[in-house]
């Protein structure tokens, strides 16, 4: 049987909720198969980071290697690549192998706060890896780092996506977590033409571990499958959604999101 794959090229969360632990469960619950170069260990619960254990540029670059060799992905995802050394190391072999349909999250910061990119290493995401992405997924302060700009209107979001895609990036999505809009949580779409929203519901809970990695791994699963890029952030939409609406509760502090809501709505066999 043929089978649609997708890579990730992130950190671990020995959590589970996020990081590659959540992109694998997603690319599963897709129907994609699922692999991975992990670029960093992090000691992780809900409640927060204990230690951050870099793998080496050069063992990122083997794992990459390795997968190329053998196994071609027909959607790549980057999540955590902590230092400029392992950016490089991942836009080389993603350029290197010719993949397509690359999602680049560019997580920085966790949820309370430490440090997942270190600080130089901005400027390399912008060089090396956004002019080789299809879609970058950036929430609103990580958008005002790439951008320089603080965004504290609808107009300044807009033009934070504008420059996104000018520096490479096919499609800016906004993410709409940080970004008060009352009972909405919606997301804002650039496609270097038009503007749009991925609307949603704001849902009043703790637990959103890991919400922009599976947002960004269902992205990269349906671009995995052939679905367009507007078809695949409608899906991944709906799979962060109900993973959020649908919570489970784990753990004491900013709990994981339920990665198979979505297959119990009946999207098991699609
Ligand atoms: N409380 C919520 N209710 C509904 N949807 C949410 C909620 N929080 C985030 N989302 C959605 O989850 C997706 C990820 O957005 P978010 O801005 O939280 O990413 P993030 O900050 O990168 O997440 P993380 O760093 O935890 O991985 C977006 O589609 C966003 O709209
Ligand atoms: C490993 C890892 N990647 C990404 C995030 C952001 O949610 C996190 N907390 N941990």
């Amino acid at each position: 049987m043929q089978v649609n794959k997708a890579l990730t090229i992130a950190g671990s969360d020995s959590g589970g909720g996020a990081g590659i632990q959540s992109d694998l469960k997603t690319f599963q619950e897709l129907n994609v198969y699922g692999m991975s170069a992990v670029t960093a260990v992090t000691a992780q619960n809900t409640r927060g980071v204990h230690g951050i254990y870099p793998v080496t540029a050069e063992g990122v670059t083997s794992q990459l290697e390795a997968i190329g060799a053998d196994l071609r992905p027909d959607a790549v995802k980057t999540g955590m690549l902590f230092n400029k050394e392992i950016i490089e190391a991942a836009a080389g072999a993603i350029k290197n192998f010719g993949w397509n349909n690359l999602v680049v999250d560019p997580v920085m910061v966790a949820k309370g706060g430490s440090i997942l990119l270190e600080e130089d290493a901005a400027a390399a995401l912008k060089e090396w890896l956004i002019p080789l992405a299809k879609v970058i997924t950036p929430n609103v302060p990580e958008a005002e780092v790439l951008t320089g700009m603080k965004i504290d209107s609808a107009e300044k979001r807009k033009k934070a996506a504008e420059i996104l895609c000018g520096i490479g990036a096919d499609i800016t999505v906004i993410k709409g977590g940080h970004w008060n809009e009352s009972d909405l949580c919606s997301d804002l779409v650039y496609d270097g033409q038009e503007f749009y929203e991925l609307d949603g519901k704001r849902v009043a809970t703790k637990n959103t571990h890991g919400t922009g990695c599976t947002f960004s791994a269902a992205i990269t699963a349906e671009l995995a499958i052939g679905k367009t890029p507007k078809e695949a952030l409608h899906t991944a939409k709906q799979f962060i959604q109900a993973a959020v609406e649908y919570g489970i509760e784990a753990g004491s502090g900013h709990g994981p999101t339920n990665h198979w809501a979505y297959r119990r709505l009946g999207n098991a066999k699609r």
